[in-house]
Parts: C-alpha cells; structure tokens; sequence
C-alpha cells in the first residue's frame, strides 16, 4: 500500500454538491473517501453512486456505524454491498454474534454483487470519548481495556478490520497483525482538536501500527485542502521509512 492509499478523507458535508467539489479537490492526493452520516442521511445512496461514477479509482467507505439487530444490519450490508462500497462500519460493543453475522453477510453479498470485497470495521471506542464519557455510559472499563475487549471480539467474528484511536495502537497491534487499523481523530501538529478525545499526529498514529488514518477538519478546513493532504501522505511516507 502506498503513504496517500493509507489516507482516507471524510467526506462530512452537507450536500452533493460540496461533496462533489472536495472529491475533485482531493482525487490524486487521498486513497479514499469517507461518506458519513450527514452526507448519506442528506442525499441518500445517489451520493455514493455519483462520486465513485466521477472518480472511480478512488474506493468509498461508508462509515454509517451500524448498530441493530444482526437481522437488520445485515439488510444494511446488502445494500451497501451493492453500492460498491470498499468498507463499512458497525459498533462493536454489540459482541462477536452481531459483528460474525455482519463480517458473514459482507463476504457473501459482496461476492454477489462482483463489485469487490465489502470489508466490515468494528468501530471499537469512538474517539470523542474519554474515560469520563465511557464511565457515563455505564462502563467500568477505561477507553483503552474496551478497545482491547473489541478488537479481540472483531478478530474472533472476522472482522476485516477496527477504528481505534491512535493511543490504543501499540497494546492492540500484535493481536491484530492481519486486521486493518483505521484510525480517526488524527490531527497534524497544531491542529484544532475539536471535539474528539483520543488524538494523535499521523506520523505517530502510522508509525504506531494504524493502516489508514481517517482525517476530516484539518484538510476541509485548510485553506488548500489538496496541499493539506499531501502534507499528510509526506508525514505518512516518512513514518513508514
Ligand atoms: O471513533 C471514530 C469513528 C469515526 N470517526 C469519524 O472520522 C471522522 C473524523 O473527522 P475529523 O474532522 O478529522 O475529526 C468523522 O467523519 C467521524 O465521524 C471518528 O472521528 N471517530
């Protein structure tokens, strides 16, 4: 995998037509793109149809982080497997019989459809969450013991991969050595934190064991979203060696 394959944009706009805009400000400088929650609730999955139409060597993620019954999510699956999604997430903390029956629905629809492996992440801990927001939430836990819990439940049901933040990197990726680590929350040197908890730079975030990392704000936000991300895969790139 190339530094920019392992850079994933979100794509967290309000409409088509931004989205449409910043695809074509990133195509070249990203491996892929992010469609989330504000994106898809706004135009459904005509927007996924329409960006990989306009740049079809860019794969989409659909980052909906699932969480239903398996019957339910594996109706969601389907869906997204005929779209040609390239991942897409679902919460983890629902245990290893809901993400099995995702990570099995996944493998079989994508097969069906033929547009390539729909890969399902388990989203362990949100990386907004610190461990006041996890004892809030009834854990006792602390945000990196569930992380851990997690990813051990994503391996067992054949996950293809987890969203950690880059903080629980080092203790997780030994017992995922075969799992991609898609890491959010990251956030270059100086950046504006925001909401999230968990965050780290890329180059650490990489050099700790993330396969991709997940960067919103800091290149929408920037001035020169293009010149942002290639800064980034430069980070990437020197992390790596
Ligand atoms: O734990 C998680 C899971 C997903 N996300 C998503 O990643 C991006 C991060 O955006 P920034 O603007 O770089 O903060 C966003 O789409 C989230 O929904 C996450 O942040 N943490």
């Amino acid at each position: 995998m190339t530094p920019r394959e392992r850079l994933i944009v979100a794509l967290d706009v309000p409409d088509e037509a931004k989205a449409l805009d910043l695809a074509g400000r990133l195509a070249g400088h990203v491996g892929m793109l992010k469609i989330g929650l504000e994106l898809f609730v706004a135009e459904g999955p005509a927007v996924v149809r329409k960006v990989k139409e306009r740049h079809p060597e860019l794969d989409i993620f659909l980052d909906l982080k699932l969480h239903d019954i398996p019957n339910t999510m594996q109706g969601a699956i389907r869906s997204a497997a005929k779209l040609g999604a390239r991942f897409i997430t679902v919460h983890a903390g629902s245990g290893v019989a809901h993400l099995r029956a995702c990570a099995e629905q996944a493998r079989e629809a994508s097969a069906a459809a033929g547009h390539g492996e729909l890969g399902v992440l388990a989203v362990t801990v949100l990386t907004s969450q610190d461990e006041q927001a996890c004892r809030e939430a009834g854990h006792t836990r602390s945000p990196a013991e569930l992380v851990a819990m997690r990813a051990q439940c994503a391996v067992e049901a054949g996950c293809a991969g987890l969203v950690c933040s880059g903080q629980e990197l080092e203790a997780i990726a030994p017992a995922t050595p075969s799992l991609f680590r898609v890491v959010p929350g990251i956030r270059p040197a100086g950046s504006a934190v925001g909401d999230q908890k968990r965050v780290m730079t890329p180059g650490k975030a990489i050099a700790a064991g993330a396969t991709h990392l997940v960067v919103g704000r800091p290149i929408r936000n920037a001035d020169d979203p293009a010149a942002a991300a290639d800064a980034i895969v430069a980070e990437i790139a020197a992390a790596l060696g």
